[in-house]
């Protein structure tokens, strides 16, 4: 197959793995579904046969058009060609209900496509997304664990995470160099129980505290400008000690100790 390396473009040619991955959006009949990437349409024929709704975005004009005259009978599939990290996912929701999202993503992007849903999550039901086995598993990562991180963190403040199956090199034409997760995200609105609206701000205090792995929660917060008192005082409030790591804290804990610093040193005056 020809492809372009710079798109992201390794095809899933694992027929099993593509209705297995299909299959994880549940009864699709009466859903909207997004497919993210859908390249030659190895997991797109499956959906086309299945969802109420189906609108595809791809980057690439050939693949695009290669779609378009595929699906050009089929009434109930849309092909997009866009960049998906410009579409406004939210604009795409169906009047009464939300969007079954699905792509094996191209990989040089999926940090991006990852924080994009997140922002969209209150338009989105559930995601099935395939990805690097690493970032997979940094997004999917526990506290406590040597992968949690701001990743971990910013995903799962808008999503219950789980890991589904992961797929050899072989499956995919031409094979990348890593081995692929496909994660399934139910996303689930937290902004009433954590209370988070600044999304910037809460992305710089998780960068401070995550900066220097092996450093402490206080001397990250220290070395980011914040006062030791602020820091004792905050850490009192939030129900955490300073001498922890990051890695240690809950997507709970980071809201309320976020909530208990207040403004960053760094902040303007909105936050
Ligand atoms: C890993 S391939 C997956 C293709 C197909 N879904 C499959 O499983 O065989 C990623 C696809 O995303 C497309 N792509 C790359 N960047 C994109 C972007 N910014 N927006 C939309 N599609 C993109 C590529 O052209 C490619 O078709």
């Amino acid at each position: 197959m020809k492809h372009k390396p710079k798109l992201g473009q390794n095809f899933l040619v694992d027929a099993d793995a593509a209705r297995r991955i299909a299959e994880a959006l549940g009864d699709i009949t009466t859903e909207t579904v997004l497919e993210i990437g859908p390249g030659h349409g190895a997991i797109t024929g499956l959906l086309a046969e299945r969802a109420g709704h189906l609108i595809c975005v791809e980057l690439d004009r050939a693949l695009a058009a290669e779609l378009r005259f595929r699906f050009r009978n089929a009434t109930n599939v849309q092909i997009l060609e866009a960049d998906i990290l410009t579409v406004d996912l939210s604009a795409l929701r169906p009047e009464n209900g939300k969007l079954r999202v699905i792509g094996n993503l191209p990989y040089y992007i999926t940090s991006d496509i990852l924080l994009h849903l997140c922002r969209h999550a209150s338009a989105i039901d559930t995601a099935v997304v395939m990805m690097q086995r690493e970032v997979a598993d940094r997004v999917a990562a526990s506290p406590g664990s040597r992968d949690y991180g701001v990743l971990s963190v910013s995903v799962q403040r808008h999503a219950d995470v789980s890991s589904m199956l992961t797929l050899p090199p072989s499956a995919f034409s031409p094979p990348p160099d890593v081995f692929s997760t496909v994660l399934h995200l139910r996303m689930r609105d937290r902004s009433s129980e954590l209370g988070v609206l600044n999304d910037a701000a809460f992305t710089r205090l998780l960068r401070a505290a995550f900066a220097q792995k092996r450093k402490t929660l206080g001397n990250n917060l220290r070395s980011a400008g914040y006062s030791p008192d602020r820091i004792r005082a905050a850490c009192e409030a939030a129900g955490v000690t300073s001498d922890l790591r990051a890695e240690a804290l809950s997507v709970s804990q980071f809201a309320a100790l976020y909530h208990a610093l207040g403004a960053s040193p760094s902040a303007t005056s909105s936050e």
